[in-house]
């Protein structure tokens, strides 16, 4: 197991006005690794990467990295941390080249021009060089970001939402840029809303709501007890009991027997195959169905069984 790069322990954020945006967060993130910090609006990762990077006022508890305490070491760490935030907030009316360079010097490192093309290149920015960010559409604007963030070289980078409301074909390109930075080692920290986006890219993933962290796994673990699948399949003839020829799937009786309800799966996939088993037993034993309506479980939905499993823990 790599070192750790970041160590975070006992971190609570209470804002002016009460509200408790982290509660006593402890996360250690290893080097080289990708975490997804997966969680609903309002859950405290933005507070989370805003106290690593400086520009939020942690309440109380500790951060390190690379060793250092941010506390009274900030500068040094902060050199070597890259932040992609949310939205560009400066720089509208500055050409995409002198943003992404001025965003080097900032950071105390010599120009470079040739790792400038480099970045720009990597982004498909290199064209729009010369123009204006406030004239790019939404998807550049965004790689503008991460190319200000990738100028100063970064060991530890944090994408706020890298991909909230862009669409499939950016979110794939957004991915594959993602996946590049992990090749060169840089160690990336992301947040996101979308359970697809933490299966895709993360080693790791850490589960944050109402500013604690529920559950930190590995990837394969974490997606092995999340994404259930749900189907409901409406009967052409009510039933009155389960027929014994589909007693052993994980299917219940609902609507007064007018339908059946399968919750199962396990985020491989398994479900799926599970529900086309249960059709075909169904036809089988001769039972018509009129609709079959399947999805898999939402986020929110997740939320409340972690909970659930924590509070009956507990
Ligand atoms: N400067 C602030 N002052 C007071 N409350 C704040 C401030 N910034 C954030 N909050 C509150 O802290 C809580 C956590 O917000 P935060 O932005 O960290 O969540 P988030 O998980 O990033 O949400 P989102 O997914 O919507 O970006 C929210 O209830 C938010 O309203």
């Amino acid at each position: 197991m790599s070192e750790p790069i970041l160590e975070i322990s006992g971190l609570t954020k209470v804002y002016r006005g009460g509200l408790k945006a982290l509660d006593n967060v402890d996360l250690t993130i290893r080097k080289g690794e990708i975490f997804a910090l997966l969680g609903p609006n309002g859950a405290g990762k933005t507070t989370l990467i805003g106290s690593v990077c400086g520009l939020v006022r942690p309440t109380s508890g500790r951060i390190a990295a690379f060793g250092h305490d941010m506390a009274r070491d900030w500068r040094h760490a902060r050199a070597r941390i890259g932040l992609v935030p949310q939205e560009l907030s400066t720089d509208m009316f500055e050409p995409v080249i002198r943003a992404v360079s001025y965003s080097r010097g900032l950071f105390g490192l010599p120009p470079d021009k040739a790792r400038i093309e480099e970045i720009l290149k990597s982004l498909s920015l290199w064209e729009k060089r010369d123009e204006r960010i406030m004239a790019l559409s939404g998807g550049m604007k965004r790689r503008v970001l991460i190319a200000k963030a990738l100028s100063h070289e970064p060991d530890l980078l944090f994408l706020d939402e890298p991909t909230a409301g862009v669409d499939v074909e950016l979110r794939k390109g957004m991915w594959a840029i993602i996946d590049e930075m992990r090749a060169r080692g840089v160690t990336i920290i992301l947040t996101t809303h979308y359970i697809e986006e933490a299966e895709e890219m993360a080693d790791r993933v850490g589960i944050i709501n109402n500013g604690r962290i529920i559950k930190v796994d590995e990837k394969a673990a974490m997606m092995a007890q999340l994404g259930r699948t749900e189907a409901h399949i409406a009967l052409a003839q009510p039933i009155a009991a389960l027929p014994a020829a589909i007693a052993h799937f994980p299917v219940e009786i609902e609507d007064g027997g007018s339908s059946l309800c399968y919750r199962g799966g396990d985020g491989t996939g398994k479900g799926k195959a599970e529900v086309a088993e249960l059709t075909k037993a169904l036809t089988r034993a001769g039972i018509d169905y009129s609709g079959i309506e399947t999805r898999e479980s939402s986020l929110e939905d997740i939320f409340v069984s972690l909970l659930g499993e924590k509070e009956a823990a507990a």
